[in-house]
């Protein structure tokens, strides 16, 4: 069973006068490892709420197997809802249960699974999140790491086709977060879930997702291939992926040109802001040795195949190197134009 593909076009969500982000549109493609990018406050955390349908942007479509999401009854929500897994920043775990019974909650609430069924699975879930023998631990007793491996095991107890993930990195060392990053390519391989992975971190965006987005200024820049993203010429695409000031991303909010002239200058002077300059496309993370191989991965040469000639030249070289191949198929299109990305999948902004 491959996990579903989300259609979200033309989305807009306000909170009273001030508007979120505007216009979004892009699809997560049916079983690949999409994620989303964005400064601080840009409204990734609203974009997945609203996916769920825990948050109503006021316009645009959310389309998932079939049914939008903001048109459709309560009990159709409902039913949708019931497709995905959500791994929130904490974990969001119950403080008073221990981690099986938080792991058994929704097969107890959705299901009718007698106790040793749930046994079966809550056990199995919490094998594969590396937690057996800590299922009488309560939150509080556990790292965070390990609460986040907690909440992801719960939130793969329905079998779901789509998998939200807030931040998977928040609070988490480096090394820790490789780790839930290789656990989130292995859960793709195991059950072909569709996932989205709501991120500032540069190196998870850079490693892990098969198509990456971003927002800025309240609006989507681009999603797509990762490879568009990661070859972007883009100012605030390039300045998020280096951590650096210089750029039109700011301390609190967006800088005037003015100031970024001043820093661009400053920079030219020899002052040095401590990021570094990491360009290009890296290799992905693979599924550890002895998964399921990753469907994905091939679905998507499939599909960007498709679309290359819809990609901008560096990223159409990227791709190419890539699939290892330089047929008449796959050659660069040096005749890529705006007009033909905006009818393309990858860009809408
Ligand atoms: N329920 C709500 N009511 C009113 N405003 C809200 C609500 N939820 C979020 N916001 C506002 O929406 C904006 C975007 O918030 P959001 O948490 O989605 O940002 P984010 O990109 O996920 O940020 P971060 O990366 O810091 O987690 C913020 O200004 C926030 O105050």
């Amino acid at each position: 069973m491959v996990g579903v593909e989300v259609a979200v076009k033309g989305l807009t969500k306000s909170f009273g006068s001030q508007k979120i982000w505007q216009d979004v549109t892009l699809t997560l493609p049916a079983g690949e490892v999409s994620a989303l990018l964005g400064p601080s406050g840009t409204g990734k955390s609203v974009f997945l709420k609203s996916l769920i349908g825990l948050l109503r942007p006021e316009e645009g479509e959310i389309v998932i197997d079939g049914t939008d999401i903001l048109k459709c009854s309560s009990k159709e929500l409902y039913e949708v809802r019931q497709m995905f897994g959500v791994l929130f920043q904490d974990g969001a775990l119950f403080g008073s249960m221990n981690l099986y019974d938080n792991v058994a909650f929704p097969l107890r609430e959705h299901t009718k699974k007698s106790e040793s069924d749930i046994r079966k699975i809550v056990m199995e879930k919490l094998e594969l999140n590396g937690l057996l023998g800590a299922e009488n631990k309560l939150p509080g007793e556990i790292s965070g790491g390990m609460r986040k491996r907690a909440g992801l095991a719960r939130a793969l107890v329905l079998d779901p086709e789509i998998i939200l993930v807030d931040e998977p990195d928040s609070g988490l060392d480096p090394v820790r977060t490789t780790y839930l990053s290789q656990l989130l390519i292995d859960i793709n391989a195991q059950i072909d879930a569709t996932i989205l992975i709501v991120t500032h971190n540069i190196n998870l965006a850079r490693t892990v997702p098969d198509n990456l987005g971003m927002l800025f200024r309240k609006h989507l820049v681009m999603f797509g291939p990762r490879e568009v993203l990661l070859t972007s010429e883009e100012p605030v695409v390039k300045q998020f992926l280096n951590g650096s000031k210089i750029g039109p991303i700011g301390m609190s909010e967006e800088k005037d040109d003015s100031q970024m002239a001043a820093e661009l200058a400053m920079k030219e002077a020899g002052h040095h802001d401590g990021s570094q300059e990491v360009s290009g496309v890296v290799p992905q993370m693979q599924a550890t040795p002895g998964m399921p191989v990753r469907q994905a991965v091939a679905r998507r040469q499939a599909r960007v195949r498709s679309i290359l000639h819809t990609l901008p030249p560096e990223a159409q070289h990227s791709i190419i190197a890539s699939l290892g191949d330089g047929d008449a198929a796959t050659q660069v299109i040096p005749a890529y134009s705006d007009s033909g990305a905006e009818s393309s999948s990858w860009g809408n902004g």
